[in-house]
């Protein structure tokens, strides 16, 4: 069997990973946490882009561990915040994962702005390194609206403001789909799709 990490420090991303991982049946693969490992420090996750900290995360996983590892790197971008908070996303409030401070500030940035502007996206990039230092990132985004008040208690992050332009959503934020709907929809579900050959390619 060979292991592959999938290394998020975020309990619930990891959840969404691991389940979107199972749903492909990849035979042969093992999928370990971060709780499964040795633990190694975490790096600042400085990149301009998306990618460039996927990449960081998951090099820092293969070369602590030996093993072939997976990190998501992913946020919210805005349309009328010309694409914040971006990168930022995850502290946005100046407190690293502070779900609920992080959605009231952009609540309040967002106060005047009407509703046929308050456009944006969910974006993911995945990055799959192995230890011998072949590295894939792929990308997967996620497009909706930001409504005015937080509704449904599934998710994470900015899921209770988050309403998808998809038919199936019918006007749900992604904080009220069932795990299983949110995946066949979301950014993160789209990226891992894309790299889902590449960890066949492992087993
Ligand atoms: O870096 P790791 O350890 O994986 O965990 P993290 O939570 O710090 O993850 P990121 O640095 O990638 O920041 C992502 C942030 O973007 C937001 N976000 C990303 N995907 C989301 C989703 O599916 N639903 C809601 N918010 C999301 C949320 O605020 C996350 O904390
Ligand atoms: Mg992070």
């Amino acid at each position: 069997m060979t292991r592959v990490l999938l290394a998020s420090r975020n309990a619930k991303k990891l959840a969404e990973l691991r389940r979107v991982v199972a749903a492909a049946g990849l035979e042969g693969l093992t999928v370990v946490g971060l709780d499964d490992v040795p633990q190694f420090p975490e790096e600042p996750e400085t990149g301009a882009t998306f990618e460039e900290n996927a990449l960081i995360k998951a090099r820092s996983g293969a070369r602590a561990t030996g093993l072939p590892c997976v990190a998501d790197d992913s946020g919210l971008a805005v349309d009328a915040l010309n694409g914040m908070p971006g990168v930022l996303s995850a502290r946005w409030s100046g407190r690293h994962g502070d779900d609920e401070a992080n959605n009231s500030l952009l609540l309040g940035q967002l106060g005047d702005v009407p509703a046929d502007r308050r456009g944006g996206a969910f974006v993911s990039a995945c990055a799959l390194v192995t230890p011998a230092g072949e590295e894939t990132v792929v990308r997967g985004q996620w497009r909706g609206r930001i409504v005015d008040e937080p509704r449904g208690a599934a998710g994470f992050g900015y899921d209770p403001l988050f309403v998808p332009d998809d038919a199936e959503a019918g006007g749900r934020t992604s904080a009220e789909l069932a795990p299983a709907e949110k995946d066949a929809l979301s950014h993160r579900g789209k990226a891992l799709a894309q790299l889902v050959p590449f960890l066949r390619a492992l087993a």
